[in-house]
């Protein structure tokens, strides 16, 4: 069976990026494309990689009928998404959300790092999207949806993804220290931060040059805690790189009192056993650190894991932010939630050079 799939958002960095792997995966059928300013332009004319793929065209969202889908993608800004998704809702479609609104589990959170919630009653509703790290809500809204509910799902964000599947085999053991803080550095390609140029993406600035922004106030601080349960000891700091693709985030772990220093081989292997059922996520060989460029334009991740003989566990973790950081997640969560192969049409491997 072939599912109905739209996009919202489509003519953005991580919506084109849904259009291009919807536009090969074998049962989900990209029905619908929406952008407002491009609204009535062929895809191919805006972004030539789609000639002679698609001939569709993007619509304006409010002219488009989503009645007819299945599934509908919201790759739109925080605070778009969710006045959008009540309605998808209600007429039927299971929705994946890329943004930011359904992610948080307590509107009180979400009010403090963004605005006031305009649809708290759908958070305790929506499943967390990170399938490695939270399947269990994922099943649970696969079985709701064959049952015939629509159900909502919130991606996970692209630093909230790097840096949890690089923390949390460790912390999950039980080897890190309850009560210390946890430091995460993580550097993002600059189509991280959208398709609309601001002085820092432009590129006369952003090229040649790597800096730190949001030290201590980044919105992406409490989702990390609530997915990795640190509860205000995450010192979270972001860095623009001049990248087009690519997320890498070394996060510093400090072993917890009384905890034997496992070796970095001892770490590989408990890293292995976590990751065992989970096809996108790679663990390193001892030694060997993660790439952004071998994960880049793929829905993987590679994971690296290290003794460090201060007393503390490095673990770094490398996604591309428009893959497995948001449009391939979402198409991860999607094939979950429908009863499809978690990799169906996420096969793709990296550029190897
Ligand atoms: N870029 C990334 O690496 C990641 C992005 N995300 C999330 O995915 C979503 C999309 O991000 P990204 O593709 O980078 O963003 P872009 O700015 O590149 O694209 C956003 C798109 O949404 C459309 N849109 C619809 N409604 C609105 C609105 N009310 N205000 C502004 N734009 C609107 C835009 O305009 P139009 O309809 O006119 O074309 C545009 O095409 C965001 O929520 C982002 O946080 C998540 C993880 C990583
Ligand atoms: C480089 C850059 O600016 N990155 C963005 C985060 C990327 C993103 O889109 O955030 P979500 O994952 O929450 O959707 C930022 O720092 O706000």
């Amino acid at each position: 069976m072939t599912y109905r799939a739209g996009v919202v958002g489509a003519a953005g960095f991580a919506g084109i990026e849904l259009v291009r792997i919807l536009a090969r995966h074998p049962e989900f059928e990209l029905v619908a494309a929406t952008s407002d300013a491009l609204a009535g332009t062929r895809i191919a004319q805006v972004y030539p990689a789609f000639t002679g793929v698609t001939d569709l065209a993007f619509s304006t969202h409010e002219g488009t009928d989503f009645g007819s889908c299945d599934v509908v993608f919201l790759a739109v800004p925080h605070k778009a998404a969710m006045g959008m998704a009540p309605d998808l809702l209600a007429a039927g479609a299971t929705v994946v959300d890329l943004s930011a609104d359904f992610r948080l589990k307590d509107p009180a959170v979400y009010e403090q790092w963004y605005a006031p919630h305009t649809a708290p009653d759908l958070l305790a509703r929506a499943a967390f999207g990170l399938p490695e790290l939270t399947g269990d809500e994922l099943a649970a809204a696969a079985e709701r949806r064959a049952a015939g509910e629509a159900v909502l799902v919130g991606c996970a964000g692209c630093y909230p993804t790097a840096t949890s599947l690089a923390a949390a085999p460790a912390i999950r053991a039980g080897l890190v220290d309850a009560a210390a803080p946890v430091v995460a550095d993580a550097v993002s390609g600059v189509t991280g931060a959208g398709k609309k140029a601001t002085e820092r993406t432009h590129f006369c600035f952003a090229n040649e040059n790597v800096e730190a922004y949001g030290v201590g106030t980044h919105r992406h601080t409490p989702e990390i805690e609530q997915i990795l349960g640190l509860e205000g000891r995450l010192v979270f700091t972001p860095h623009l790189a001049p990248l087009n693709r690519g997320l890498l985030s070394t996060v510093t772990l400090p072993l917890a009192p009384g905890v034997k220093a496992p070796t970095t081989e001892e770490l590989v292997a408990l890293y292995r056993d976590f990751y065992e059922m989970s096809p996108l996520v790679s663990v390193m060989d001892a030694g060997v650190q993660p790439r952004t460029a071998s994960v880049a334009g793929t829905c993987r991740a590679q994971v690296g894991v290290a003794a460090h003989p201060a007393g503390v566990i490095v673990a770094t973790g490398a996604i591309d932010n428009l893959g497995k950081g948001a449009a391939g997640q979402g198409v991860q969560c999607a094939n979950i939630v429908f009863g499809l192969p978690e990799t169906c049409g996420l096969e793709e491997i990296a550029n190897p050079v």
